[in-house]
């Protein structure tokens, strides 16, 4: 579903934030994106989302290139930033239907399913009032909830458990299982290293831009914890870059 070929970035500054990264999300699959602050997570996940551009490299979602068919892409991606912006002046009820309209979503479908993950989410009572007066919680469930009700082929989180309640975590786990189940893909960022080793098959670690493991969870955990490997590795890594 998500194919990133020998993707690079580097930014207008000079800063070579991703170097020659390699990797397949098949359908069906929940990838968790781990590594330490600034290591290149955010980079990969704009510019597979389309909302980052770059020269080298392709990434591509169900067979279309984000650079050469970027609507093709769009299409069948839905992307929550660690901190989404969303329209202040509309109601939540107003964002959702602006989202639906612009994927084109049946009426039952959106009425169906934003009275779903509206009460789950216990968004329900507030998507009459302005966004503007939204906690940062409640954005973010609207955000989810935005994204849910595409039933994406793929979709992108970025950090997507900071600043959840432990239930608003607990439905969301579920529901990206759902997903999945459905035949969608997720891929998503995360420091909590215990939520990716519980709830990822696939799990790719990055430093300084480049892959250092990827591959299916059980595998790359083995009968260690993923913060045990995550930091053995983070530290041999040192080590050979020293040598
Ligand atoms: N717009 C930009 N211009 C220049 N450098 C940037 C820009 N955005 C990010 N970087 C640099 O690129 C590198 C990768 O940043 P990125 O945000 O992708 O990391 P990250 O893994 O998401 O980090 P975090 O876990 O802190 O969110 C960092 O060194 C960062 O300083």
């Amino acid at each position: 579903m998500l194919e990133i070929r020998h993707f690079s970035k580097t930014y207008s500054g000079g800063k070579r934030a991703v170097d020659d990264l390699n990797l397949t999300v098949e359908a069906g699959s929940i990838y968790g994106f781990i590594g330490h602050n600034g290591a290149g997570k955010t980079t990969t996940l704009r510019s597979a989302a389309g909302i980052l551009g770059f020269e080298e490299g392709d990434i591509l979602i169900d067979g279309h290139s984000v650079k050469g068919e970027p609507v093709a892409a769009k299409q069948v991606t839905a992307f929550i930033p660690d901190n989404p912006d969303l329209y202040d002046f509309l109601t939540g009820i107003g964002y959702l239907t602006f989202i639906a309209d612009l994927y084109g979503i049946p009426k039952e479908q959106r009425q169906t399913l934003i009275a779903k993950y509206g009460d789950a989410f216990e968004l329900t009572g507030a998507l009459g009032s302005p966004v503007a007066g939204y906690s940062h919680g409640m954005k973010q469930k609207l955000a989810l909830i935005s994204a849910l009700i595409r039933q994406p082929k793929l979709l992108i989180l970025d950090e997507p458990f900071v600043g959840l309640d432990p239930l608003a975590s607990h439905l969301l786990k579920g529901y990206l299982h759902e997903l999945c189940q459905a035949g969608s893909a997720v891929f998503f960022s995360t420091h909590v290293l215990e939520v990716a080793q519980k709830l990822c098959d696939h799990i790719a670690i990055i430093k300084d831009g480049r892959l250092i493991e990827s591959g299916r969870t059980a595998d790359v955990v083995g009968n260690s914890s993923l913060e045990d490997v995550f930091l053995e590795l983070a530290q041999q890594d040192g080590e050979n870059g020293e040598a």
